[in-house]
């Protein structure tokens, strides 16, 4: 253990921040991090990814505790709050109390990364917002950029003005080519300032894309599970509708955006060196930007359609990709194909929309561009003839009013079509942004160290669809150490008990309670690693078996990972295959069998050691001999004082238990000692002499083991 790295630990569990489970790992050298070391948290901060800690300076204000505090004589704290003027309330591993602010303290907040933000009402524009804020500065240089950029347009239609009317009617040469060269260097400096004001623009769009992906990723794996919705595809298209967004940002028609207050400068230009002439820019620019308004609204309704269409369509893809063994066992290619075709049409019927529009919109814009420029010409020339203006200055006009009308009114209308996508794209993430998350909105995570494997339930109620509850518990304790089987008819409701006994659903009414504590109020990350869960379906991720295997754990060495897969039964698998461990593994598993599968996902939990175990028919894809391997293997793993809950209709795994839980329509109708209600059961099935018609059995309730 290193001291230094404990007090990250420490600082980051009091932000409830959520380390990666291998971040000591991935620190490195335990030895290259001292608590006398100034340097130390830089470090630990760089190799993990985390971004440069703020130095808060000599002297913090008290809404920024906890800080991180350091100074030469006691090196490294946590600062938790002032306790007077001159000292702070400090935790280190050596010393808890007060400590003086020297001259050469420094306070640091580390920028520990916030995956799961759970401001539950914020809008996903604001994710954007928060990433350019952080970009001050280079927004700020590309707003320089493109006022100088648009002044040396000026100069360059200046140029033309006093070529026209001072160079040509008197031949002034010399005056000619000190206005060349001039204007030359300013294009040179156009140039230059263009291309850097882009590739910088593209730069920092790429870091707002990776921000930006990072939360809208983190917050999809954080919504909880049955507050998903029911296409996974869709809500796959949906998160990345941040690509449009990003798209947006770092286009070209965006420095179009930026140029866009300039044609107000360039008509008041107008206006002073061409009087009157000023009034066709006044009226063509303002038309320009009501069309274009009048344009955004009716594609409006086209985009959004077209946008859920398409998310659709990305849903019925990975649909029928993922389920293509079902399609093509029950010739379902001719439905699938149906559905396709169908959506097509509809995306196609919305985008054909948006396209007659846009089409519309620049021929209209093109037309305007040109009427403008002719008028400017046509007016010109009166005021020429009238002596009201010079031909140079005809000309600056013309070229003035074509940086007004010209490139905005070109691009405006491609313009518009990308931000209806891009407001579609955005109402999606927000509506991603207020599904619920694993933790209990605006509360603070619980963090406790212990965390005892006992359940509390209470008038639980959890339905998929509002009407019918699949789950009606209305009091279950399970102690800590109690081995509780559950068994039940199909759809009686136990998967769904034991995932919201594994916190990962909740409840819709009443409480489940874990060590005492309300579920929702744990940390995620705290709850999982008390709990261990084998859900029915299992699932392996792309990667290699070992990486399946290890996901969420801290690496326990070769020899534990091979002595754990060796007992339960997958060694030979393992090493029959060239690569070992390190066997690829495709996605969801594919590539290994339904008991394979099983068996990769219990040694991640025997490995785990988790303090509550719950298991979802853990051997139903497994042969006689490895369950009677695997119930050994739980036997000996499973210590008296852990708390196992077991959903099964074998009888070799209800060995394991001494209580026993019955589940019918949601309910419990019988719980006590596993034999008791066991022989009940039986007798129930007795084939009975004919009796007189019996009463509907009623839920029997044993003696219960809480
Ligand atoms: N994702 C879901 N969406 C809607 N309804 C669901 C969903 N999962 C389960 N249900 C319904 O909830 C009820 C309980 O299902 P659950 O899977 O908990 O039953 P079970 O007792 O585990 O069944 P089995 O023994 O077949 O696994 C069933 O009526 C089922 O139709």
């Amino acid at each position: 253990m290193n001291s230094f790295l404990d007090l990250v630990d420490r600082f980051a569990s009091r932000q409830s921040a959520e380390l990666a489970p291998d971040w000591r790992t991935r620190a490195g050298d335990p030895d290259s991090f001292s608590l006398h070391d100034a340097g130390s948290l830089k470090r630990v901060a760089s190799r993990l990814g985390w971004r440069k800690p703020t130095d808060v300076g000599h002297r913090p204000r008290a809404h920024q505790f906890p800080l991180f505090m350091f100074d030469e004589t006691e090196g490294w704290a946590i600062a938790e709050q002032f306790e007077t003027v001159d000292a702070v309330r400090v935790v280190s591993p050596s010393f808890n109390g007060l400590r003086e602010i020297q001259s050469g303290t420094r306070f640091y907040q580390p920028q520990l990364p916030q995956l799961n933000d759970r401001n539950q009402n914020e809008r996903a524009i604001n994710v954007f917002g928060r990433s350019l804020l952080l970009r001050k500065k280079v927004l700020f240089s590309a707003v320089v950029a493109t006022v100088v950029v648009n002044l040396i347009a000026l100069a360059t239609s200046l140029f033309s003005m006093q070529v026209y009317d001072r160079v040509i009617p008197r031949s002034g040469f010399a005056t000619l080519w000190v206005l060349t060269v001039g204007v030359v260097i300013a294009l040179t400096l156009d140039f230059i300032l263009r291309t850097t004001r882009s590739l910088m623009i593209e730069r920092e769009a790429a870091k707002v894309d990776i921000e930006v992906s990072e939360v809208f990723f983190a917050r999809s794996q954080a919504v909880r599970l049955d507050a998903r919705p029911p296409s996974i595809g869709t809500m796959a298209a949906q998160i990345r509708g941040w690509e449009q967004i990003r798209g947006l940002l770092s286009s070209a028609s965006l420095f179009l955006l930026a140029d866009l207050p300039f044609a107000i400068f360039f008509i008041i230009v107008i206006s002073w060196i061409g009087g009157p002439l000023a009034l066709v820019p006044i009226v063509s620019f303002p038309l320009a930007l009501i069309l274009s308004w009048i344009f955004a609204r009716l594609i409006k309704d086209d985009t959004a359609k077209a946008q859920a269409n398409g998310n659709r369509k990305n849903g019925l893809l990975v649909e029928a990709l993922d389920a293509a063994e079902t399609i093509k066992a029950n010739r379902g290619s001719w439905h699938m194909l149906a559905r396709w075709n169908q959506l097509m049409e509809e995306v196609h019927l919305h985008e054909d929309g948006v396209k007659r529009w846009s089409s519309i919109a620049n021929s209209l814009f093109g037309g305007l561009q040109q009427l403008a420029y002719v008028l400017i010409i046509a007016f010109g020339a009166i005021l020429v003839s009238d002596g009201q203006m010079t031909p140079g200055a005809l000309i600056a006009c013309s070229i003035i009013a074509g940086r007004v009308n010209g490139p905005l009114l070109a691009q405006l209308p491609g313009l518009l079509v990308q931000w209806g996508y891009a407001r579609s794209s955005l109402s999606g993430l927000d509506s991603l942004m207020r599904l619920p998350l694993d933790t209990a909105p605006d509360t603070e995570a619980l963090r406790p160290a212990q965390l005892a494997p006992a359940l509390q339930v209470s008038d639980l109620k959890f339905g998929y669809t509002a009407e019918r509850p699949s789950v009606d518990v209305q009091r279950l304790e399970i102690r800590a150490g109690e081995k509780v089987g559950i068994i039940g008819g199909i759809g009686s409701g136990k998967s769904t008990l034991l995932r919201l006994l594994a916190g990962l659903y909740a409840p819709m009414e009443g409480q489940v309670r874990i060590g005492g504590l309300e579920m929702r109020q744990i940390a995620p990350d705290v709850l999982r690693r008390n709990i261990g869960y084998l859900p029915q379906d299992t699932r392996l991720l792309n990667g290699t078996m070992r990486e399946n295997i290890l996901m969420g754990l801290s690496d326990p060495g070769d020899d534990a990972l091979m002595g754990v897969i060796d007992e339960i039964g997958l060694a030979q698998m393992v090493s029959s295959h060239p690569m070992g461990v390190d066997l690829p593994i495709a996605e969801g598993g594919r590539g290994l069998s339904g008991g394979q599968r099983t068996l990769t996902i219990l040694t991640r939990l025997l490995l785990a050691e988790p303090q509550l175990w719950l298991l979802d028919e853990p051997t139903s894809n497994l042969d006689q001999a490895t369950e009677a391997r695997l119930v050994q293997s739980l036997r000996r793993r499973i210590s008296p004082e852990n708390t196992l809950i077991l959903v099964t209709h074998r009888m070799n795994l209800l060995t394991l238990t001494n209580r026993l839980i019955v589940m019918n329509n949601g309910r419990i109708v019988m719980d006590g000692p596993t034999q008791a209600v066991l022989a009940k059961l039986r007798e129930a099935q007795q084939p009975t002499q004919p009796t007189p018609p019996q009463p509907q059995p009623s839920p029997v309730k044993l003696a219960t083991g809480a």
